[in-house]
């Protein structure tokens, strides 16, 4: 601790640390999702299927859901946008 730190100061730093490994953990696993996700959407349609598959969609977003909420379901209303687009 320097002169003009406080014990709160360093422990918010440490934590902020933390988050920060939180959030490149949570980039990278987006990234890897959102790559699986366009595999599997690519596969589909090259295979005659359909580009949504909208029962599943909705197996994801309970899934949010049960775990964290309405925001958990928005969350993961958007990593699915982010895999097929638009609806
Ligand atoms: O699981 C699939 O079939 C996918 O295409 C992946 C995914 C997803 O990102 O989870 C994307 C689009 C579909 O509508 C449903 C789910």
């Amino acid at each position: 601790m320097n002169a003009t730190s406080t014990p709160a100061d360093e422990r918010i730093a440490e934590l902020r640390g933390e988050i920060d490994a939180c959030d490149a953990e949570l980039i990278r696993l987006v990234q890897r999702r959102l790559a699986v996700s366009q595999e599997i959407g690519q596969l589909r349609r090259d295979s005659g299927g359909t580009r949504l598959s909208l029962a599943r969609e909705q197996q994801v977003i309970a899934r949010f859901q049960d775990a964290l909420g309405a925001d958990g379901a928005a969350l993961g209303m958007m990593l699915l946008r982010q895999g097929r687009g638009r609806l």
